[in-house]
């Protein structure tokens, strides 16, 4: 609570350095993180006010004595002391409800929400204390006040701590965040990780992951591919998820169709097969390959296939038709996941609202399911892997195009060939793939199609390699 409430403190003193400083403590652990902010803030020169519930929660009580011992001011809480004290405050800081919220907000917090809204639309700024006051961690949802009045009133700057929760990340509860301020905060590795909190890595983080090749690499080391999929009137996923590869580095890519499969680029090695179950597991040992994407358009004996293909214990990205729960059991530690919500909530049993609402929770749910990677794919994306998430933002709205998806199946089954883990192929494999949209967007915007993604991907490699520290040419 200590380090938590001295960050909020240096946060809201970087973002409002001027004017008296107003704090609001709810009675729980959020409040007394209040209490600590308000007591550094005093230190900083401030002039400091508190508006508090009463609490019995001891390190808010412990807390809010500590205040008391250096000479802080603090007063009952109710919407009028808001409404009458926060016109002459430079910043209000929002500690009224934090992770321990649940809905429904009752009246008289409400209404001091509703205050608190108003001050903030007049132009105070308002610095929110691991959540903004009504959001639900683990909720996309902005959840309704009582009597129609408003649920949250958002905020400037959220400061939150040990890791990012969905509520900041997703949807419509994100957008009343502001910016994001993650402080780690030390508390053990696995109390995190029972959390459904998410890490977000830098591109200088995801740059640092990207394989490097010697000087004598060859097409022989530098990862052989299989695309399997396509089936008639689906033949373009597959032959999008082999452009994909491609440009992604693979250095030999070989698509397995039981279906003509149009050639999008004549380095791609089509084979078509009249018996594609067959022609593939009458393949010897040493003629698999270093990895193998599987599900793109092929169909409905998708499931059947993978299953088997799983047995050769190679990296594997399964997609699409291949995303069956019936495969669940059969996965292991190098196998890659990419359900979209719709998808994943056939994978769950569950409504693909349940998904959006906490992708966080899901693609948690589903890697614990399925083992190795999951990447929930979305606008940002999830990777859940065995012990954590990390989330990817970026990309760019003209990304919701069809298509999309099986070029990212691509990349993540060229990059397992270049010799990542599962869980650096995914973590790298998305930020491409979203990096590469963002460029093609500059362009093409909505009318963004998988081509034009696949064709960025060079200069997407190029972009992050430029973020490590000292610049290493892709
Ligand atoms: N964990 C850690 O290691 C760390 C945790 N940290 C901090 O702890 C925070 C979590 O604290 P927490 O668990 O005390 O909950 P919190 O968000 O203050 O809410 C509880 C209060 O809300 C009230 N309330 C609930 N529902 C309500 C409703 N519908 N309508 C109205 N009121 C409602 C509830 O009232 P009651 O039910 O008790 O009457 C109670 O007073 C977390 O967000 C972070 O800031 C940091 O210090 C860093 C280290
Ligand atoms: N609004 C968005 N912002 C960022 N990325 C997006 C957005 N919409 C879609 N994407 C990305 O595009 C891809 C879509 O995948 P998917 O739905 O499987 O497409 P398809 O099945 O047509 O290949 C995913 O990687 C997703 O993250």
């Amino acid at each position: 609570m200590e380090e938590a409430g001295r960050a909020v403190a240096d946060a809201a003193q970087d973002l409002a350095p001027q004017g008296p400083a107003l704090l609001l403590a709810g009675g729980g652990a959020n409040g007394g993180d209040a209490f600590v902010a308000a007591r550094h803030l005093l230190t900083l020169g401030r002039e400091v006010l508190v508006l508090a519930l009463p609490s019995r929660h001891p390190l808010t009580r412990l807390n809010r004595r500590r205040w008391r011992a250096v000479g802080g001011v603090t007063r009952p809480l109710s919407a009028s002391a808001v409404s009458h004290r926060a016109p002459g405050a430079g910043v209000i800081v929002d500690g009224l409800l934090g992770t321990g919220f649940g809905p429904p907000l009752r009246p008289a917090l409400a209404g001091v929400i509703g205050a608190l809204g108003a001050a903030r639309s007049h132009g105070t700024p308002v610095v929110a204390i691991d959540l903004p006051s009504g959001l639900e961690e683990t909720s996309a949802l902005v959840p309704d006040g009582p009597d129609g009045l408003p649920g949250t009133a958002g905020a400037d700057l959220t400061v939150t701590f040990m890791g990012l929760k969905a509520a900041l990340l997703f949807g419509a509860a994100a957008a009343q965040a502001g910016r994001v301020q993650l402080i780690p905060l030390r508390v053990p590795g696995d109390w995190v990780q029972a959390q459904a909190v998410a890490e977000q890595p830098t591109d200088a983080h995801v740059a640092a992951l990207l394989p490097v090749r010697r000087a004598d690499a060859h097409k022989g080391t530098a990862g052989r591919v299989w695309i399997v999929g396509g089936h008639p009137g689906t033949v373009g996923a597959a032959g999008m998820a082999g452009v994909g590869a491609l440009r992604a580095g693979a250095g030999l890519v070989t698509l397995h169709s039981a279906a003509d499969v149009p050639l999008l680029m004549p380095e791609l090695m089509i084979h078509r097969h009249a018996d594609l179950r067959a022609a593939l597991l009458g393949t010897p040992e040493s003629g698999r390959p270093d990895a193998l994407a599987v599900g793109m358009g092929l169909g409905p004996d998708a499931a059947a296939l993978a299953r088997e293909l799983l047995r050769w214990q190679r990296p594997t990205v399964l997609d699409a038709d291949a995303l069956q729960i019936e495969l669940a059991g059969h996965g292991h530690a190098a196998c890659i996941w990419t359900p979209h919500p719709g998808e994943a909530a056939r994978l769950l049993g569950t409504s693909t609202q349940d998904v959006t609402r906490d992708p966080l929770s899901a693609a948690r749910a589903l890697q614990q399911r399925l083992s190795g990677v999951v990447v929930l794919k979305g606008g940002p994306s999830v990777v859940a892997y065995p012990g954590g998430l990390s989330v990817s933002r970026g990309g760019h709205p003209g990304m919701a195009s069809g298509g999309m998806g099986d070029t990212l199946s691509g990349i993540l089954a060229a990059l397992l060939g270049q010799g990542l883990s599962a869980r650096d192929a995914a973590v790298t494999g998305v930020r491409l793939h979203a990096r590469a949209g963002e460029r093609a967007a500059q362009v093409h915007g909505y009318g963004l199609s998988a081509s034009d993604v696949a064709q960025e991907l060079g200069g997407a490699w190029q972009d992050l390699s430029a973020a490590l520290p000292a610049h290493r040419p892709g």
